[in-house]
C-alpha cells in the first residue's frame, strides 16, 4: 500500500461491509481496486477465485488484468475474474444455461441480429425508423430488468404496450433460436439470482468479494445484478464518479450510487479529492467546466502536478484542416529528436463521433505516423468480416437461423429467396431450426432437385469444419474457414482490381488476428469467443498514437491530447441540445479534458460540407465557460501558419522524410 494517500488507504483496508468512493476524475479510484484486489488476497481474506472486479468495458478489464498482474503472483492473478458485466452474465449463464431453457452452445445475437429479427416481426413495410425506435423500448425495457409480461403492466401508452406485444413475440423468437441477445446477459442472470434462492447462494459463495469500476454508468439491471450477488452482508467496493456519468442514452442511471445508501444503511462513502494524473491547468479548466452543472456536493479536485502549458484553443478552415494540423504537431513533437521527445504512444486524439476519424486518418496515413483506431463496430459491420462470423456463429450453434441465412447465400451456391421461405415452412412444421431442416433428407425431398442438392453440399461442408472447430483453436478455423466456405474466392471475383481484394483480405486476416487475443481461447471455445468479440476491441495497440470516441476514453490517461470538432452541434451535439441533455454532454467533456496528464489541445472548424452544402460552424458553447488565463487561442491565419510550418521543417531533420512523402 506504499504510495497510496490516507483516504485511499482506508479504502483499501475497509473490508467488512459495502463501501462507495466517489471521487473525480484522475483521483486514483481504479487504483484503489487493483492495491485493494492485491490486498485482499496478500492478507488471505479472500482467494483470488473468489474475487470478481466488473469494469465497464473489455478494454478497461483487459487494463486492469495488466495492472492486477503486476502486483500478484501470475497464477495468482489468473484466477481471478476481471471482466464486464456482460461477461460475467455469459459466465452464469454458460453453467445455468439448462435453468433457464437453454442449450449449450446458445448464440449472443448482436444488435443487426436483433433489427432483423424485429424487422421481419413487425408487419411488412415497416420504416427502419419504426424498428429502430422499438428496438430500443425493447432494450430499454430490458435494462430496467422486466420481464415481457412486467413490460405489459408498465405500458402506458399504445406505443408502450406495441413494444410490450413484439417483445414477447421477439422472446419467443430468441428461444426458438436458442438464442439471447446483448441485454439478456444482464437481464437472464438477474431473473435467475432474484426467483432462485439455490442457484443464489451458490454464486453469492462462489463470489466473495465484488469490485466495481465506472459505477455512476451501471444501469438498474447491472444495479440490482450486483445487488444480487453481493447480499445482504454487501462484501463490495464501488468507485465511481457522477461527473462522468456519459451512458444515460443507454439507460445508465447514476441514481443508483443514491439508492445505494438507502439499500445499504451501513454504507461507508469514502471521497478522494488529489489528482494525480493533470497539470494544474488542465485541471482548472476540467473543475471550471463541471461546475457549470448543477451538482449537490460539488468536489473540487487540487493538484500537486506542475503547473503546465496553456490549453491550445485551435481554429481551423475545416475538419481536413484541422486534420492537417494535429498530425503536422505530433509530427513536429515526437520527432524533435531530443532524448525527452514524446512516444507516438503518448498521443490520443478524441473525437464525439466515429466519422470524425476519417480525416484524421488519412493525415496520419501521408505522413507515415503509426496509429490505432479504436472501437471495433465499424470493423465488424464490414460485408465480408459479417460473412465470415455468419458461418462462426453457424459452426458455433446449428440452431442460429440468422447465421444459417446469411451462411447459406455468402457466397452464393444458387439457393434462392423461394427455396429458403420453403425451408422455413417445413421447418416451422417440424419444429427444427433451419440448419437441423435442411440436413433432413425427407425434407430436402420436397425441395427442387437443384436447390437440395445445394443445401445438401452446403450442410456437408459446415459438419465438416465444426468438426474442425472441435480440434483447431478459434483463429486457425478462421483461416480455413475463409479458404473452404468459398469466401475468399468470392471475394476475388467480387473486387475491381487487385488492391482491392488485399484490402478486404486483410479484413478476414485480422479477424482471424482478433481471436488471437493475451486470453487465446482453446479448441472447442467458438462459442464464447464469438459472444464477446462483437463488443471487444482489436488487439493491444504498440507505440501508435491513439485515435479514439470521448466516450471510449473514459478511465484512460495520455500525455498529450488533442480533442477535434469542439463545435456547437457536435460538441454539444444537436440531438442533446434539442432534449436538453446539455448536462452529459459538459461530462463528455470533461471526461475527454481530464484523459490528459501534460498538454490539452481543443480545436473546431469554421465550415464543414452537409449534403453538398458549405455550413458556417461555431465554436462549442463550452469554451465559453473555461478560463481565459489558461487558454491560448490560435487562429486559422494561413500566413502565421505557413511561418510556423517553416520553422518545424527546418527543426526536425526527420521531416524532410515526410515532405518527399507529400
Ligand atoms: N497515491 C497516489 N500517488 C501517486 N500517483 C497516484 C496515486 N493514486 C493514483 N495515482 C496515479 O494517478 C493516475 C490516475 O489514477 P486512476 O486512473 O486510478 O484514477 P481514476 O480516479 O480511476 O480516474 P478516472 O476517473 O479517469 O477513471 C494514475 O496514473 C495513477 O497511477
Ligand atoms: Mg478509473
Amino acid at each position: 500500500m506504499h504510495g497510496l494517500n490516507p483516504a485511499q488507504r482506508a479504502a483499501v483496508l475497509h473490508t467488512e461491509g459495502p463501501l462507495l468512493v466517489l471521487a473525480g476524475a484522475g483521483s486514483g479510484k481504479t487504483r484503489v481496486i487493483v492495491e485493494k484486489i492485491a490486498h485482499l488476497v496478500q492478507s488471505g481474506r479472500y482467494p483470488a477465485h473468489r474475487i470478481a472486479a466488473i469494469t465497464f468495458t473489455n478494454k478497461a478489464a483487459r487494463e486492469m488484468r495488466e495492472r492486477v498482474g503486476k502486483r500478484l503472483r501470475s497464477d495468482t492473478a489468473s484466477a481471478l475474474t476481471v471482466c464486464t458485466f456482460h461477461a460475467l452474465g455469459l459466465k452464469l449463464l454458460q453453467i445455468e444455461h439448462a435453468r433457464l431453457g437453454l442449450r449449450r452452445g446458445f448464440s449472443v445475437f448482436d444488435a443487426d441480429d436483433t433489427s432483423a429479427q424485429l424487422k421481419d416481426l413487425l408487419s411488412a413495410g415497416s420504416k427502419p425508423d419504426a424498428v429502430e425506435a422499438m428496438k430500443q423500448l425493447i432494450s430499454r425495457a430490458k435494462n430496467a430488468g422486466l420481464s415481457p409480461e412486467q413490460a405489459a403492466q408498465a405500458a402506458r401508452s399504445p406505443r408502450e404496450r406495441e413494444a410490450a406485444d413484439l417483445y414477447a413475440r421477439y422472446q419467443q423468437r430468441l428461444a426458438a433460436f436458442n438464442a439471447v441477445d446483448f441485454d439478456d446477459l444482464i437481464r437472464l442472470p438477474l431473473h435467475l439470482l432474484e426467483t432462485d434462492p439455490e442457484v443464489c447462494a451458490g454464486w453469492r459463495a462462489r463470489i466473495g468479494y465484488l469490485l466495481v469500476d465506472e459505477c455512476q454508468d451501471s444501469n438498474d439491471a447491472q444495479y440490482r445484478l450486483l445487488k444480487a450477488l453481493a447480499g445482504p452482508a454487501g462484501q463490495f467496493t464501488c468507485v465511481g464518479d457522477d461527473d462522468q456519468s456519459i451512458y444515460a442514452w443507454r439507460g445508465a442511471n447514476p441514481d443508483n450510487l443514491l439508492a445505494m445508501a438507502q439499500d445499504y444503511p451501513t454504507l461507508r462513502v469514502i471521497k478522494l479529492e488529489q489528482n494525480y494524473r493533470c497539470s494544474k491547468r488542465v485541471l482548472r479548466i476540467a473543475n471550471a467546466l463541471i461546475a457549470h452543472n448543477p451538482h449537490i456536493h460539488l468536489k473540487q479536485l487540487w493538484s500537486e502536478a506542475e503547473e503546465g502549458e496553456r490549453i491550445r484553443v485551435w481554429e481551423c478552415r475545416d475538419a481536413e484542416h484541422e486534420a492537417e494540423r494535429v498530425a503536422s504537431e505530433i509530427q513536429y513533437l515526437a520527432r524533435a529528436q531530443t532524448p525527452d521527445s514524446p512516444r507516438w504512444g503518448e498521443f490520443c486524439i478524441l473525437f464525439r463521433g466515429n466519422h470524425q476519424s476519417r480525416p484524421l486518418e488519412k493525415a496520419l496515413q501521408q505522413r507515415r505516423i503509426p496509429y490505432h483506431l479504436s472501437g471495433g463496430t465499424a470493423f465488424l459491420d464490414r460485408g465480408e468480416v459479417k460473412d465470415a462470423l455468419a458461418w462462426l456463429r453457424l459452426l458455433a450453434n446449428p440452431d442460429d437461423d440468422a447465421a444459417f441465412l446469411r451462411a447459406v447465400t455468402s457466397p452464393n451456391r444458387g439457393v434462392g429467396a423461394g427455396t429458403l421461405a420453403k425451408l422455413g415452412e417445413l421447418a416451422t412444421a417440424r419444429h427444427l431450426s433451419l440448419a437441423r431442416a435442411a440436413a433432413s433428407t425427407t425434407v430436402l425431398q420436397q425441395l427442387p432437385t437443384r436447390s437440395a442438392h445445394a443445401l445438401h453440399g452446403f450442410v456437408t461442408l459446415v459438419e465438416s469444419l465444426r468438426a474442425a472447430a472441435q480440434t483447431l483453436p478459434p483463429s486457425a478455423l478462421v483461416r480455413q474457414l475463409n479458404e473452404r466456405s468459398g469466401l475468399l474466392a468470392a471475394l476475388r471475383a467480387a473486387c475491381k482490381d487487385e488492391a482491392q481484394f488485399q484490402a478486404r483480405r486483410r479484413n478476414l486476416d485480422e479477424l482471424a488476428d482478433w481471436f488471437d487475443g493475451p486470453k487465446t481461447s482453446g479448441p472447442g471455445d467458438l462459442a464464447a469467443a464469438l459472444a464477446l468479440l462483437t463488443h471487444a476491441d482489436r488487439g493491444e495497440p504498440g507505440n501508435q498514437v491513439r485515435l479514439m470516441s470521448l466516450h471510449a476514453a473514459k478511465g484512460l490517461e495520455f500525455d498529450h491530447v488533442f480533442i477535434v470538432g469542439v463545435e456547437d452541434g457536435n460538441l454539444p451535439h444537436e440531438a442533446s441540445l434539442e432534449e436538453g441533455r446539455l448536462e452529459e454532454e459538459r461530462r463528455l467533456l470533461y471526461v475527454g479534458i481530464t484523459r490528459a496528464r501534460k498538454r490539452l489541445w481543443l480545436s473546431y472548424s469554421r465550415q464543414a460540407q452537409r449534403w453538398g452544402e458549405r455550413v458556417a460552424l461555431r465554436p462549442s458553447r463550452f469554451l465559453d465557460e473555461l478560463p481565459d488565463a489558461d487558454l491560448h487561442h490560435d487562429g486559422a491565419d494561413p500566413e502565421a501558419e505557413a511561418a510556423q510550418r517553416a520553422e518545424r521543417r527546418r527543426a526536425s531533420f526527420a521531416d524532410i522524410q515526410a515532405l518527399l512523402a507529400d
